[in-house]
């Protein structure tokens, strides 16, 4: 099976989102991220809808609460078919051990966000005050996500070698912050194109404006797939 690319449904209205997914021929094996934005305007109703279309669904909600909140979350979350779904490894172990229980009897993978790919090093040490090395902050998050059970983690395609060295090569790098050489980058700080994430050894990228903005967002999607699947 070749590697996804998945994409980031971030649109205002549902009715923008069913009009560029209407571009996709119906036997496109498609795996799309649903993130807050869309979730919180329509919530599980949309998620099911995409589901039944037969899309793979990434719920992107990057859950970060007391372990008890996040574990029931997951509960819920975990009658709903979704194939991947996020918390922030920085809710520590015990909250990211109580996600994976949550899921527990579903086919949902859990993955961890490590450092958000719109910060780097100076926002780590000088905003958020943490004394480590982005490297080491990552893998740091990426050991504790594989420790309590996590499936896999959300992180720059430049942290993969690191991260698959801490913890092993079947743990899931799914990576953000992908930009096509002619593509602007906007709020990412960390960025790799299709081709370095797929030579540094991801296992999904996400890939959200250089296709849904694009004039022809199905030709950005082919474009991005033959670049990744080389
Ligand atoms: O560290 C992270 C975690 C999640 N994201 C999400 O991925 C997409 C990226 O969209 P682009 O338009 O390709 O930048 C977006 O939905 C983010 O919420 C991330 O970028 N970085």
């Amino acid at each position: 099976m070749s590697k996804p690319v998945i994409v980031a449904l971030d649109f205002a209205d549902d009715f923008e989102c069913i009009e560029f997914l209407s571009q996709f021929p119906k036997d496109t094996d498609l795996f799309v991220k649903i993130g807050l934005e869309m979730f919180c305007q329509f919530g599980y109703p949309f998620v099911r809808s995409l589901r039944n279309r037969g899309y793979k669904i990434f719920l992107d909600l990057k859950l970060h609460d007391i372990p008890n909140t996040v574990r029931r979350t997951c509960e819920m979350i975990a009658k709903w078919d979704v194939q991947m779904l996020t918390v922030h490894g920085s809710g520590g172990s015990e909250m990211i051990a109580a996600a994976k229980k949550g899921l527990e009897g579903s086919n949902t993978n859990l993955l961890a966000v490590t450092q958000l790919t719109s910060l780097g090093q100076s926002e780590l040490s000088e905003e958020l005050m943490i004394p480590q090395k982005s490297q080491d902050y990552v893998t740091h998050l990426a050991k504790l996500a594989f420790d309590n059970g996590a499936d896999g983690v959300i992180s720059s395609a430049l942290e993969v070698p690191m991260i698959k060295e801490v913890t092993d090569e079947s743990f899931l790098c799914v990576t953000p912050g992908i930009r096509p050489k002619t593509a602007q980058v906007g709020d990412q700080k960390c960025v790799a194109t299709p081709k370095e994430a797929r030579e540094l050894g991801s296992d999904a990228i996400v890939v959200g404006r250089p296709i849904t903005q694009s004039e022809d967002g199905f030709s950005a999607y082919k474009n991005i797939c033959q670049e990744w699947n080389k």
